[in-house]
């Protein structure tokens, strides 16, 4: 006997990727783990952020920032064009909108890399994000870390370090905490927390 349907079509699950954040204290391995990541899985989409601070040696326009001047920022803020952004140790930094949405709207695995402040605003207005925290196996390694790579000024550093100390103590706001030990293992279990592996 053939079955006979009652009631309404059921929903299909909601399948679209969510928005994910990584942040973490200057220093802790962020960009790192997300360029190994990338490497093996393009597919990722990483938002490009908009920053008043200068290039580093080989940072290129549109590719690791747009860089641009703080009247551009200005307008950025004030058209509504970001979705978030913060002042991080003297420079100001936010997150294109358009941009993110368009990805998201196509079903495309979105990953953000940003402060803590941002974390907290992206939390604000899209509650279903997904915040996860990289954390530094120590004080120590951090403060070898981004002493190591050796892009930053003495006093900038110490204003990275002091903003590290107010963002480890909010590590409980993130919904996920990965401990950047290993590059490899962090990747991959970054890539397990988007659905993407
Ligand atoms: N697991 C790791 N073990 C040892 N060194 C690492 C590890 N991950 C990253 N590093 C090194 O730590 C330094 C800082 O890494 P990176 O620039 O990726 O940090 P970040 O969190 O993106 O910093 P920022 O927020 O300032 O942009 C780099 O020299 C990088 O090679
Ligand atoms: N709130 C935002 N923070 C951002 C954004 N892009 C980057 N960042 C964060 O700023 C600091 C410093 O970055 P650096 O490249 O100067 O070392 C770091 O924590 C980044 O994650 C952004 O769009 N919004």
């Amino acid at each position: 006997m053939a079955a006979t349907f009652r009631g309404t079509t059921p929903e299909p699950p909601d399948v679209r990727p969510r928005l994910t954040v990584l942040s973490g204290p200057s220093g802790v391995g962020k960009s790192t783990v997300v360029a190994h990541m990338r490497k093996e899985h393009p597919e990722v989409w990483l938002s490009v952020s908009a920053t008043t601070r200068k290039p580093r040696p080989g940072e290129q326009h549109g590719v690791h920032y747009f860089f641009v001047t703080d009247d551009e920022m200005d307008k950025l803020i004030a058209n509504g064009e970001l979705l978030e952004w913060a002042e991080f140790a003297g420079n100001r930094y936010g997150t294109p909108r358009a941009a993110v949405l368009e990805r998201l709207e196509k079903g495309e695995p979105v990953l953000l890399e940003i402060d803590l402040q941002g974390a907290r605003q992206v939390r604000e207005s899209m509650p279903d994000a997904r915040l996860v925290f990289l954390a530094p196996p120590s004080w120590e390694e951090l403060v070898r870390r981004l002493t190591g790579r050796g892009t930053e000024s003495p006093e900038v550093i110490e204003r990275r370090l002091a903003a590290a100390r107010t963002e480890l103590a909010a590590e409980p706001e993130f919904d996920e905490t990965l401990v950047n030990t290993s590059v490899e293992d962090v990747a991959r279990e970054l890539l397990a927390l988007m659905d993407v592996v």
